[in-house]
């Protein structure tokens, strides 16, 4: 039995899409066949079931990035071999407003989990194979797909040391969430893949207290692209 997310190896497949929300979790398991809910412990709530023939779980990490490892950590000490993180994100740019995709080639590793485990300059990088086909199933939905470079923070609300947005923005990230960098580098670290898509739910260098509501159409419509994506990925990549 994995000891956190409260699963028995033997269940889980080898894909699994992965998102914070327990809710969203649940969203997703919904689209799938023969579906059967593992276990429901912490904020980690686990399902199996069948896309297109494909078997897969369906798992919620919850928020940030110590919480986030021990889920993709026991994940793949369960067998699980390609991840697939469902996510949403602020945008750097009006080109990339609300409701929008984005596809994470890489994280900037802005948060402290991964310094605990591999050294400095060590990169946070995608599955090449799992980015392309995420890439390609999103651009045969409705709206605006981008792919770059995210970033990873532990701090959702600011305080009073200045987070550098203005130069990650410079630098060409173009999205910040807070959990890609620990998947992209523990999957580096135990030679599995991994991959990430994210719905726009708003800017991420505006005041978020105040301005902050992801609770919109457009970002629900962009949650439903993004699962359907990752689904179609998920099938096109257990094809190949
Ligand atoms: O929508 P999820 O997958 O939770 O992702 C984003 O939303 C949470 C913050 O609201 C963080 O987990 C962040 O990475
Ligand atoms: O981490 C996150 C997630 C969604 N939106 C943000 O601005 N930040």
């Amino acid at each position: 039995m994995l000891p956190i997310l409260q699963v028995n190896p033997e269940d889980l497949p080898t894909y699994a899409i992965v998102c914070g929300d327990p809710r969203r979790a649940e969203v997703i398991s919904r689209k799938l066949a023969n579906v059967r809910e593992l276990a429901f412990a912490r904020e980690y709530r686990t399902f199996v079931g069948e896309y297109d023939g494909v078997q897969l779980a369906v798992v919620s990490h919850g928020v940030g990035s110590p919480g986030a490892a021990v889920c993709f950590e026991e994940l793949i000490r369960g067998g699980v071999k390609t991840l697939i993180r469902v996510g949403t994100a602020g945008s750097y740019s009006a080109d990339h407003p609300a409701g929008s995709l984005v596809v994470s080639t890489a994280a900037v590793r802005a948060e402290g989990l991964t310094h605990q485990l591999v050294p400095a300059g060590f990169p946070a990088v995608a599955d090449f194979e799992i980015t392309e086909a995420l890439y390609v199933a999103a651009l045969e939905s409705e709206g605006i797909v981008k792919k770059g470079i995210t970033v990873s923070l532990d701090a959702f609300f600011t305080g009073v040391v200045e987070v550098p947005h203005r130069q990650f923005k410079q630098a060409g990230a173009i999205a910040v969430e807070m959990e890609i960098a620990a998947l992209f580098i523990i999957a580096s670290l135990r030679g599995v893949r991994a991959g990430a898509i994210l719905a726009i739910d708003g800017y991420a260098d505006s005041d978020l207290a105040d301005v902050y509501d992801p609770h919109t159409d457009v970002v629900d419509h962009a949650v439903e692209r993004e699962i359907n994506t990752a689904l179609r990925a998920v099938f096109k990549l257990a094809s190949v």
